[in-house]
């Protein structure tokens, strides 16, 4: 149904109709590399969180917010839910279930290629628990035969009643509309938390960062994506309306800072061109983008960078 046939429907309130307008909040949560980024990105139409095919590439709460039949749909994009080793998986994942007990409705996000494994029987069997709104959307369709998807279905709703079930391909966009419109329907009856433009409730400072790092995760191999953080220190608006921004890649060892800096410095040439590209395209302005690579030792133990990334520091 077109938008403009759906404001004509009875109960239909736009934007400022006092009472009748609704909003709340979906946490997307998963294993790693479910899809989640790629779905919320799909559904915001543009780029919020970051995709890799790197698993754990989400650390904090990502926002991305949603319009559709007159409720403001506000996806919080968790952390993937896995077996944590190290502190800073512990706090990816405290923040991962922080998230969904907030939520009007969890969406399980869940890869049918990896069907019930460890992982994700752990979140089933957690999620049974959770007397919350739930519903379960098996994702990459696109990669499995319909009998298998269905068998996965049934094997999935055994184990947990979910209030509905969808199936869709995040990549392409396939079965996204029609869970959009269902969520849309479950939204509480409230005012909008935020204007009707906004697409996230990240600064654009932040959402810089994340580009940079996403940028960071696909030239980089191995552990050093995840022994690095990037943050925006400086974002000046010029008087001919370009921004200049100042950005630090943070790794853990000299060893790893020259690998980021590469021969010539061309591994961090060409993630600031390519940051560059994506972060002009959301500030809409040209950016002038000046990268940074410094040694920062254990920063996954120091609190303060926990704090930068919007996540609790665990004690242990
Ligand atoms: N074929 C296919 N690939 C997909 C689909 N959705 C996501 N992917 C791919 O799966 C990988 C992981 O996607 P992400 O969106 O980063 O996954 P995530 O759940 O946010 O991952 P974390 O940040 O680790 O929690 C990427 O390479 C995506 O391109 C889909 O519907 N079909």
């Amino acid at each position: 149904m077109a938008e403009d046939d759906r404001a004509n429907e009875p109960g239909f309130a736009g934007p400022g109709a006092e009472g009748a307008t609704r909003c709340g909040f979906v946490a997307l949560v998963g294993a790693p590399n479910a899809g989640k980024s790629t779905l919320l990105n799909s559904l915001v139409g543009a780029k919020v969180s970051i995709v890799s095919h790197k698993v754990q590439t989400t650390r904090a709460l990502i926002r991305g917010l949603v319009i559709e039949s007159g409720a403001q749909i506000v996806f919080v994009d968790t952390p993937g839910i896995f077996a944590p080793k190290r502190r800073l998986d512990r706090a990816m994942v405290t923040t991962a279930w922080g998230g969904a007990g907030d939520a009007d409705v969890i969406a399980l996000l869940l890869d049918v290629r990896k069907g019930l494994d460890d992982d994700n029987s752990a979140i089933l069997a957690r999620l049974a628990d959770s007397g919350r709104r739930k519903i379960l959307i098996l994702n990459k369709i696109d990669l499995i035969r319909r009998e298998a998807l269905l068998a996965l279905a049934q094997e999935a709703a055994a184990r947990v009643s979910f209030d509905r079930v969808f199936m869709v391909s995040a990549l392409k966009g396939d079965g996204v509309r029609d869970m959009v419109a269902y969520l849309a329907d479950e939204m509480p009856a409230g005012p909008w938390l935020y204007p009707a433009d906004d697409i996230s409730d990240l600064p654009l400072r932040a959402l810089a960062a994340e580009i940079t790092r996403e940028k960071l995760f696909h030239r980089l191999h191995d552990e050093l994506p995840y022994a690095s953080t990037v943050e925006t220190e400086k974002w000046e608006q010029k008087t001919d309306g370009s921004v200049r921004v100042e950005q630090t890649i943070y790794v853990e060892r000299e060893s790893q800072k020259r690998i980021v800096i590469g021969k010539g410095g061309q591994t961090v040439k060409q993630i600031s061109t390519e940051a560059r590209k994506e972060i002009s395209e959301i500030a809409e302005t040209t950016v002038h983008l000046f990268l940074f690579v410094k040694v920062r030792e254990n920063w996954g133990d120091d609190p303060e960078r926990y704090r930068e990334m919007g996540l609790e520091f665990p004690k242990s």
